[in-house]
């Protein structure tokens, strides 16, 4: 479990987190949405006791980071997407980590199958391309057994195989009863990975919710095509039920049901030619609920300053 308790964190006059609340819960992955510089980073680093808050609190297991005596065996952490410079092999790396914390040799051994590096552990962790450096990352996240794991963009640099791999991987420590915790700015990503989410922009929390919920908190509407589009939207025309016609022969029904349409055109012998119901995409929903608090906007120009 963790707990964010109206944290706010500045740097300078820049106000990058702000009042912040929401838990994340054992036994589900958590997706963190929001756009860049929405402050993804700044609360995980806040969780993981890099960042000092300005003011409020991060708890992991009711704990604050610090108060840990070993830990990795508490939360593990991937939250740095560059890759190590080091000359030191994975396997190295992993069993200076678990002597440190008194880790047993064997876990790392495990670790390193788990997350497909053990043909390549007595390589120099410096010639590792960045898919290979965020597995031994996840390695290291793993090492502890911890109960509680947060990762910042975990699918940087992976391939397809390597996506797929780390949403079964994620989807499997949360079903164990893990906390899980991950941010991405791919909503596509967090929608096949994630059951909740939390939408943050500027700081700020704007969801708090599951994914369905989120998906489903735009209705959904109904796209016909039709030669006798005018004809038809007369029909339709009733109290909660909008329609629009965003080019000439096409119409965007809100308000309704597929079925209903398709009854009414058939009652007043309206020809259609296309009927289908449209579903807003995480995408959708997030692009709508973050309008207002990117800090760039793509102008025609190209990448403004906002
Ligand atoms: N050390 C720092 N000094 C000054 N400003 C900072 C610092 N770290 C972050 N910021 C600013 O705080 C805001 C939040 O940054 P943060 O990296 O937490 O966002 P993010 O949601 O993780 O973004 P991204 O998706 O781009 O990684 C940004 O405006 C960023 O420029």
């Amino acid at each position: 479990m963790i707990e964010i308790e109206h944290l706010t964190k500045r740097y300078g006059k820049k106000t990058a987190v702000n009042d912040l609340t929401f838990t994340v819960k054992p036994g589900a992955v958590t997706g963190f949405l929001g756009p860049n510089g929405a402050g993804k980073s700044t609360t995980m680093r806040t969780i993981m006791g890099l960042d000092a808050p300005t003011a409020g609190i991060a708890r992991v297991n009711g704990k604050h980071y610090s108060d840990f005596r070993a830990p990795l065996t508490e939360v593990g952490a991937l939250l740095e997407a560059k890759s190590v410079h080091s000359g030191r092999s994975a396997y190295k790396h992993l069993l200076a980590l678990a002597h440190t914390h008194g880790i047993p040799k064997r876990r790392v051994r495990e670790v390193l199958d788990t997350v497909g590096l053990t043909e390549v552990a007595g390589k120099r962790v410096g010639g590792f391309s960045l898919g290979m450096g965020q597995r031994l990352g996840i390695a290291v996240a793993l090492l502890g057994d911890p109960a509680v794991l947060i990762l910042d963009e975990p699918v940087n640099g992976l391939d397809p195989d390597g996506v797929r791999w780390i949403r079964e991987l994620l989807k499997g420590l949360a079903a164990e009863g893990r906390t899980v915790f991950l941010s991405s700015h791919l909503m596509s990503e967090l929608a096949q990975t994630a059951e909740h989410l939390i939408v943050i922009g500027q700081g700020k929390l704007l969801a708090d919710t599951t994914v369905d919920a989120f998906v489903n908190s735009r209705g959904a509407s109904v796209r016909v095509v039709s030669p006798e589009s005018a004809k038809l939207a007369e029909t339709l025309q009733g109290p909660g039920i909008t329609v629009t016609s965003p080019e000439s022969g096409v119409l965007l029904i809100e308000g309704t049901e597929a079925a209903v349409v398709g009854e009414a055109a058939a009652a007043h012998g309206v020809v259609l030619h296309e009927l289908r119901a449209e579903h807003a995409s995480l995408e959708d929903v997030f692009m709508e609920i973050t309008a207002g608090t990117v800090e760039y906007h793509q102008s025609q120009e190209g990448v403004a300053a906002k």
